[in-house]
């Protein structure tokens, strides 16, 4: 698996485990790092007229060096940049000593159209905001808009948070080493990436298993082994139940957008729970969602005993009125009370927390934080778009030192729930700390209706068993992924019916895997 994400504490450690364990030494990766970055450089531009090198000077200038070596030697009109020398006896001393050209200070650094930039300025070790020669050398490149090969990272990009700092290239073409960092997928790093390519420079995966890595990306590898397939002998209850909250006559679409969701996931029982006013106006517009009557907190307990949904959704077209998040929290204690007594059994083992209930409940956080924090508390997940979150953790969300996986992060321990922090790049945080970054989405997504629309994939995967964060993470990579292939025209009413090839897609994979 290569689906973990590695902050440069990480990498640095998996350099000198590889280094210790041997036979391979610091130079030797950075050979092998620059070789990789040559190899695409030949692959991608055969026709470049010429190369220019930037090198900083720490061991993404060692690459650098390393590249301006393989490329002359391969017949490569190449120049070197350079903004400071090696350390000496270090790795990048090392590799410029090899490099046959003389290098010329970044200070004077011009380029002439048709030419290739390899930005080997800085990588896993940026420490501060880009300024002097190395802004100027952004600057020329965009201005001249030459294509930029980035090694590790685009010089600029934060690979821990994905920031910009000062300012950064933008890359046709990124190469780094072992595993992606964060920074490659978060916003707006991930947009200076270009292509990421990842290359093998010989840190093995027993390496990487040793660092414990709690940061992954969101890819099927993450969750494939938990994707439900149904047995052979099943019945609709064993395929899950799903219960979503509709709101009131005039706002009962979302619920719906939910409930079709979590039917099409593969749940084989979803149940539309209407206040009374709303019947009839749902049941004009369901046909194989079920249709129940629970206006009352006793009447949704009633169902809950009776029916044992395995997983609500709680939020999507209820309003953000405070009384929304009230019952929200009786829910949750009604839930928990009725684990803890097993004569009435009244559990749903997850609640989805959604749209006006993060909102109403952001009335009063702390009393949604201790009821998650009760031992027989039902999993939460909670999915804010970036003005919930706001609402709910406005002293987390307003943290500028924190980035986005941080963010989500804090948020999971503080509300003993897993949060799907949603955007362009979701990030999905455990309370135990596990995290993963999603970036399989796609515009088309930003309509209205396809949050609701995640929150029924999420209840439809958790009910039919699969573990919370590794559900959530698969509903989130779903809906990305049914949503980037609908591409333009996508109204949230498509999306149920477009996961359909991509289940398809899944369950052949899982069942091959089995
Ligand atoms: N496993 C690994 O860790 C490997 C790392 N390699 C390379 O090593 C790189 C990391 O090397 P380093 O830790 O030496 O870090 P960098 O080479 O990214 O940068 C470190 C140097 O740049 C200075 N610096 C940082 N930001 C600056 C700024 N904005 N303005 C001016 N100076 C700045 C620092 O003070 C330091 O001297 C990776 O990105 C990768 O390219 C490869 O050689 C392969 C193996
Ligand atoms: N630019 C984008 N690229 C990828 N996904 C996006 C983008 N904008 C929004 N999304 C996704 O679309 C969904 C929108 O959810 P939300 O904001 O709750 O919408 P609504 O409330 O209208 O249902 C989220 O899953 C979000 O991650
Ligand atoms: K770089």
């Amino acid at each position: 698996m290569s689906n973990e994400l590695l902050i440069s504490a990480e990498m640095s450690e998996a350099d000198r485990l590889t280094i210790a364990a041997g036979p391979a030494d610091g130079i030797g990766l950075m050979r092998r790092a620059g070789e990789a970055v040559a190899a695409e450089i030949l692959k991608r531009y055969p026709a470049a007229a010429h190369v220019h090198v930037l090198c900083g000077p720490g061991n993404n200038g060692g690459d650098g060096y390393v590249v301006a070596r393989i490329l002359a030697d391969s017949g490569v009109s190449t120049t070197i940049w350079a903004s400071g020398a090696p350390r000496p006896e270090s790795d990048a001393a090392f590799a410029a000593a090899e490099c046959p050209i003389k290098p010329r200070p970044l200070s004077g650094f011009a380029a002439e159209p048709g030419s290739i930039v390899v930005d080997a300025l800085y990588g896993a070790g940026l420490s501060k905001p880009l300024s002097g020669d190395a802004a100027k050398a952004v600057d020329t490149a965009t201005a001249l808009r030459l294509p930029v090969v980035a090694v590790d990272l685009p010089s600029g990009v934060s690979g821990t948070s994905g920031d910009i700092l000062g300012r950064a290239f933008r890359a046709e073409v990124t190469v780094t080493f072992a595993r992606k960092k964060p920074g490659h997928l978060l916003l707006p790093g991930r947009g200076q990436c270009g292509e990421i390519v990842l290359a093998d420079i010989g840190i093995g995966d027993g390496i990487i298993a040793q660092l414990a890595v709690s940061t992954f990306e969101n890819v099927p590898d993450l969750w494939l082994r938990e994707f439900p397939v149904p047995a052979v002998d099943a019945h609709k209850y064993k395929r899950g139940h799903v219960g979503v909250f509709s709101g009131g006559p005039s706002a009962t679409g979302a619920a719906r957008l939910s409930a079709m969701a979590a039917a099409r996931s593969g749940a084989g029982a979803v149940t539309v729970l209407s206040p009374p006013n709303a019947m009839q106006v749902n049941a004009t517009h369901l046909t194989a969602i079920m249709l129940r009557e629970a206006g009352s907190l006793e009447e949704v307990q009633e169902f809950l005993t009776a029916r044992r949904p395995e997983a609500l959704v709680f939020g999507p077209g209820l309003g953000p009125e405070p009384k929304v998040g009230n019952f929200a929290l009786q829910l949750i204690k009604a839930l928990a009370d009725g684990a803890r007594d097993e004569a009435t059994a009244s559990h749903a083992s997850a609640i989805v927390l959604d749209a006006d209930a993060i909102t109403s409940l952001a009335h009063q956080p702390q009393a949604l934080f201790e009821a998650a924090r009760e031992p027989s508390a039902p999993v939460l997940v909670i999915t804010p778009h970036e003005g919930e979150f706001g609402r709910l953790f406005p002293d987390i969300a307003g943290d500028k030192t924190l980035s986005k996986l941080a963010k989500a992060r804090a948020a999971a321990v503080r509300a003993n729930a897993v949060i799907v922090y949603k955007g362009a790049d979701t990030v999905i945080a455990a309370p135990d700390g596990k995290a993963a970054i999603n970036s399989n989405g796609a515009a088309w997504l930003a309509t209205a209706g396809s949050g609701d629309v995640l929150s029924g994939i999420i209840a439809g995967l958790l009910a039919q068993g699969m573990p919370l964060f590794e559900g959530t993470c698969a509903a989130v990579w779903l809906h990305a992924e049914a949503g980037s292939r609908f591409g333009p025209g996508l109204i949230a009413e498509d999306l149920p019916l477009a996961l359909v090839p991509v289940l398809r897609e899944l369950f052949d994979a899982r069942t091959a895997a089995q």
